[in-house]
């Protein structure tokens, strides 16, 4: 399969930049509010990963769940999206994001959106999810709403 993704801003997708509060301690950000957020969009759980340099997680999509990013640091990351969704008007575009310590940034990926992310900075990186379903359902007894496309044999979902 060729490359046929065209550069663009995807539909749906939420980037906005975090704010951090600086003071002789340290730093605090708010990462989500239920004031600013549709309700159908409301978190369910959290979690946090670490990324080791040089490394990428995904490309992955969801069928039915929304992922709520927060790049605060510590590391860079390159975020890589593409819309898959044939019904979107802007399926077939893939956009690139730069997020993390020199660039706090919330992202929102809806279902459909596929989307992968590598650390391009020298340490180990933190992403923290608060996504709008539950990993694995109720109890951990369903099906994990995911699609993997790692295979170096998705020639349309290349991290460069
Ligand atoms: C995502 C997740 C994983 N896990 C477990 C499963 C496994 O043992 C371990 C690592 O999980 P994964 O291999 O699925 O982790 P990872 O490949 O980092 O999956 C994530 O990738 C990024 C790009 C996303 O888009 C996320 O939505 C999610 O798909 O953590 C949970 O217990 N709860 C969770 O919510």
């Amino acid at each position: 399969m060729s490359e046929q993704y065209r550069k663009g801003k995807i539909h749906d997708v939420v980037v906005r930049p975090l704010s951090k509060f600086l003071d002789e301690r340290g730093w605090l950000a708010e990462l989500f509010r239920s004031d600013e957020l549709d309700a159908g969009l409301m978190p369910v759980m959290a979690y946090v990963s670490m990324t080791q340099p040089g490394v990428a997680r995904g490309p992955h999509e969801h069928v039915d769940q929304t992922d709520y990013f927060c790049f605060i640091g510590p590391s860079n990351f390159k975020v890589y999206l593409w819309d898959s969704r044939t019904d979107s008007p802007s399926f077939g575009v893939r956009q690139v994001i730069y997020a993390g310590l020199d660039a706090p940034v919330m992202l929102i990926v809806p279902p459909g959106v596929v989307h992968a992310y590598k650390n391009i900075g020298n340490e180990n990186g933190i992403v923290f999810n608060a996504p709008n379903r539950l990993y694995a359902g109720e109890g951990k007894r369903s099906p994990v709403d995911e699609i993997r496309h790692e295979e170096a044999s998705e020639a349309n979902y290349l991290l460069d």
